[in-house]
């Protein structure tokens, strides 16, 4: 549905997306996972003509997109980051204009429009001014005006930022129920656990670049750690810490604010011979979590930093 081949955006001296490749295919909930600044906007901006870029190609639908392929375009609907709605206007007119962009047969487009309302949860709220909703049900709304004219793709850039659980969680339910009716969607998120909820496949971007692609575990599986071990313990000495760092599995520990970090890179029991070894030297300890791996050390082991920074 979308090739993207070798994308260069500078901005002045900035290189904002650096030989960007991706391929997304119909039916999937394609997850841009990056940082803050990483290129996710520019690269939307780019997929939608809306920036000009340096260098590469990109293909929706198999054609190219330029500014001008409105062909394309109809079949698109878009949900940025900043709620761009008209104050003056209704709920209800306000999605009824964004429609009309694209839909002009009036007795279609009512339709449409109750559809996209109830889908959203905003039928009660169609008559109000987008001034008198919440911060959540104005994302709502930002989401309702992007596609009720049922485009075959949808592409959403953060759509969450800065919302309520209640509406995050029915908003990513409709994008659930959006792909079930047969939308593609493209969703950018800095939030990994969002992604890793909705997404049929992710591409991890940092610095214009994709870093890996794949589902979940697939991501999950390019990387050494295999379980995360976190134990609360005060006053370790280097001893048992170097002790604890030749056991079997272990292949990177960290002690920090009497917080023990280990990974290890599967194998079974870790936890079970961890516990016992502490008990065995009779070292006293608190809170013992153990995790299985999250895109954030996917993220970790591939830039060395954390996704949430
Ligand atoms: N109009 C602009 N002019 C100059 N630099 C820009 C412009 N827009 C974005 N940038 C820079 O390009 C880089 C990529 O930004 P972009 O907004 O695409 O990232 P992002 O992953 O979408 O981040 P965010 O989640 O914060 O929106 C950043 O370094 C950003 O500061």
């Amino acid at each position: 549905m979308i090739h993207i081949e070798n994308l260069v955006k500078r901005y002045g001296d900035l290189i904002a997306l650096d030989h960007l490749n991706l391929d997304i295919k119909e039916g999937e909930i394609f997850g841009l996972l990056g940082p803050n600044g990483s290129g996710k906007s520019t690269a939307i901006g780019c997929m939608l003509a809306l920036l000009k870029y340096d260098k590469g190609t990109i293909q929706i639908f198999g054609k190219n997109m330029t500014p001008d392929s409105y062909d394309i375009k109809k079949e698109i609907g878009v949900v940025m980051q900043n709620v761009a709605v008209f104050h003056q206007m209704s709920v209800r007119e306000n999605v009824d204009y964004f429609c009309g962009l694209y839909v002009t047969d009036k007795q279609k487009r009512k339709k449409l429009v109750d559809e996209a309302l109830d889908f959203v949860g905003l039928t009660e709220y169609a008559k109000k001014r987008p001034g008198k909703l919440s911060g959540g049900l104005l994302r709502r709304l930002n989401i309702a005006c992007g596609i009720a004219h049922k485009p075959k793709l949808i592409i959403m850039d953060e759509p969450t930022v800065a919302v309520d659980p209640q509406s995050r969680n029915r908003i990513l339910e409709g994008i659930l129920e959006l792909n079930r009716q047969g939308s593609t969607i493209i969703y950018t998120s800095h939030y990994m656990e969002e992604v890793e909820q909705i997404c049929s496949r992710i591409a991890i971007i940092d610095h214009g670049h994709v870093l890996a692609t794949g589902t979940c575990e697939e991501l999950k599986n390019m990387i050494k750690t295999g379980e995360t071990i976190t134990i609360e313990a005060i006053n370790l000495n280097p001893e048992t810490l170097s002790e604890i760092r030749t056991m079997p599995n272990v292949f990177e520990l960290t002690y920090e604010e009497q917080v023990l970090k280990i990974r290890l890179s599967g194998g079974k029991h870790n936890l079970i011979s961890l516990l016992k070894y502490l008990g065995d030297h009779n070292i006293s300890f608190g809170r013992v979590f153990s995790e299985l791996p999250t895109l954030n050390d996917v993220f970790l082991e591939i830039t060395g930093k954390e996704l949430r920074d």
